[in-house]
């Protein structure tokens, strides 16, 4: 995973601006299907991004609907996180467009919020100030309200030095959420967990973006993890989507429901297909 940088970390605690017509952090938004009138579109067309003379995306088309979660899947060094940071606006594209609801991206702060595979909590603030940061006003009842929907609320007044690493990353989805993003970037955000404690990460991103309705990007190795949360599922190779498939399997998935093993075995025998044709 490529480091994104201080640029990202700045842009991460800006403050949506004041007057910002945002929905309740208590909204309910996301049908069954992930449409909602509150989540970003997005759209890429044409999308090149080369590094060194060396082709990592090209040609790429892709649109996204308001509410929709997209897992983005796919070999190392297949372009995923590139991908991600070309949705930020941390990188921008040889050539193409790329349009968050119709605009060209602006970056991070404003409707984009992003989770990285660490935490990155600072140690010398509790955990509610971390869920704060660059926020201003009166914004501790905001941000204790999201500390309880992950369920770490009398952990407020704690710092994060005496957290698990799953709660270090629950404070960090609360510190994304409380900016009510349109769409939320998450670049492989559970690889550091445990299995249990990722499980049940799962469980509380799917359940929040269902209640909440903000456009998801998951990039993942975990193709169960994947199957679990996405609507649409994308395997990228060479620099192009070498597959698209919606999910058919409903909200909350059963790895018991047999379109989840369907999909999932779809997906693993497509990557051991593409055999790792960038070299890396
Ligand atoms: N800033 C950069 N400068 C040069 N090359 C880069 C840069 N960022 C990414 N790359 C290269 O682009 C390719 C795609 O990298 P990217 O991080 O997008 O892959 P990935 O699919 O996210 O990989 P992983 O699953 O290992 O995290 C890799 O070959 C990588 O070395």
């Amino acid at each position: 995973m490529s480091g994104w940088g201080q640029l990202a970390e700045e842009a991460l605690y800006t403050e949506a601006p004041a007057g910002d017509k945002r929905r309740a952090v208590s909204g309910n938004d996301a049908g069954q299907s992930g449409e909602s009138l509150f989540g970003a579109s997005v759209r890429l067309q044409g999308v090149h991004k080369s590094f060194g003379g060396k082709k990592v995306l090209h040609e790429l088309d892709l649109t996204i609907r308001p509410g929709q979660f997209i897992a983005v899947a796919g070999r190392s060094g297949s372009g995923k996180s590139t991908l991600l940071r070309l949705l930020a606006g941390l990188e921008k594209p040889a050539e193409g467009r790329i349009e968050i609801d119709g605009r060209p991206v602006s970056g991070i702060g404003r409707d984009i919020t992003v989770m990285f595979q660490e935490a990155r909590l600072l140690p010398w603030k509790t955990v509610l100030d971390n869920v704060g940061i660059g926020l201003s006003g009166n914004w501790r009842p905001r941000a204790l309200h999201v500390l309880g929907q992950v369920g770490l609320t009398d952990r407020a007044g704690e710092w994060p030095g005496v957290l698990s690493g799953g709660q270090k990353q629950r404070v960090a989805l609360a510190r994304a959420l409380v900016r009510q993003p349109k769409l939320l970037l998450l670049d492989e955000p559970l690889s550091a967990l445990d299995a249990l404690t990722r499980l049940e990460m799962q469980q509380l991103i799917g359940t929040l973006r269902q209640r909440h309705g903000f456009t998801t990007v998951l990039v993942t190795h975990d193709v169960s993890e994947a199957v679990r949360l996405a609507d649409r599922i994308l395997l990228i190779e060479d620099g192009k989507i070498a597959l698209d498939a919606d999910n058919p399997a409903p909200w909350p998935r059963d790895q018991a429901n047999p379109e989840f093993a369907r999909l999932e075995k779809r997906v693993l025998e497509r990557i051991m297909q593409t055999g790792g044709g960038n070299g890396r």
